[in-house]
């Protein structure tokens, strides 16, 4: 049977809606990034750039870099973003467009993202490069989908009984980045993590300008969260659900983070391009391997 075409629904030059991507314009890699304008500082490394679009949030560069075919994409932020960048990714690997079914033969890409971070233990300072081992998801987003079967709910339980994490937000979840990817990207030059992703940056990542928040302890009982050597690192916006949605679609994930904030000392990085630049240089020559 089919997919309807308000289920895989392709724009008029037969691109899918919201990426407006063809399926041969993907590289089998794929480097994800928040920030739109983080696409071409990343892409002025290329040595050449066969495809550029753009719809929305999503800014999308596919060229080479050492002879290795990557495409880079915005995502915007927050894991409602990843939902249709990870859903529409697969579908340009693993659907007939023609046909408007699963492909018999499925694809699994690399999907590496290069992000922005804030650190909640003082020994991961500002400036650092993090790879997420792990993630902690606050946003729900993988219980829409079946996926008892791949998250750790051993970890999850106990994080809601040592936070005394409240039944009015969404029920935590914890998934594993990519083992080999992870091996691949880690070296002498960055930290392990466990990173907890969160549905917004101000109230939802603890952070008071002028509304209060429920629980202003909430920062300190995640970064006191302990089991079985698991120690929560840093707040960002997307890694869960990219780890989730990638895992169940068979795809191997890694998340990339520049430190830009120190949540316990009040910090935050002097030079965030830089930063920023240190981890693209570093990502490109572990991918280029
Ligand atoms: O720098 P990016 O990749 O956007 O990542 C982080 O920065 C944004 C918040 O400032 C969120 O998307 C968060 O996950
Ligand atoms: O503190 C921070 C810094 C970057 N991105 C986040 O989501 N939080």
């Amino acid at each position: 049977m089919s997919l309807k075409a308000s289920e895989l629904i392709l724009n008029k030059d037969g691109s899918i809606y919201h990426l407006n991507l063809l399926p041969e314009e993907l590289a089998d890699t794929v480097i994800t990034v928040g920030d739109q304008d983080r696409v071409s500082l990343i892409t002025d490394h290329f040595d050449t750039i066969e495809v550029k679009k753009k719809k929305r949030e999503f800014c999308i560069h596919t060229g080479t870099y050492k002879s290795k075919r990557i495409t880079v994409m915005s995502t915007g932020m927050g894991t409602d973003n990843i939902d249709i960048a990870l859903t529409e990714l697969d579908a340009l690997a693993n659907i007939d467009f023609e046909k408007k079914q699963p492909k018999e033969h499925i694809k699994s890409l690399d999907i590496i993202r290069i992000g922005t971070t804030g650190s909640i233990r003082e020994e991961i300072p500002v400036d650092a490069l993090l790879v997420s081992e792990k993630a902690i998801g606050f946003d729900g987003l993988m219980h829409f989908y079946k996926s008892a079967d791949i998250l750790d709910k051993e970890i999850a339980a106990e994080f809601v009984k040592q936070t005394n994490w409240s039944a009015d937000k969404a029920t935590p979840y914890v998934i594993n980045g990519d083992e080999s990817l992870i091996k691949q990207m880690s070296s002498e030059s960055t930290y392990p993590g466990f990173t907890a992703t969160n549905i917004g940056f101000y109230g939802p990542q603890g952070r008071v300008l002028r509304l209060d928040i429920p629980d202003a302890e909430m920062n300190d009982k995640i970064n006191n969260f302990g089991y079985k050597g698991n120690h929560i690192t840093n707040l960002e916006m997307e890694t869960s659900g990219i780890y989730g949605l990638s895992r169940l679609l068979g795809h191997r994930a890694v998340s990339m983070n520049a430190v830009l904030a120190n949540r316990m000392t009040g910090e935050f990085s002097k030079d965030p391009v830089k930063l920023v630049e240190n981890l693209i240089t570093y990502c490109l020559e572990k991918i280029a391997e």
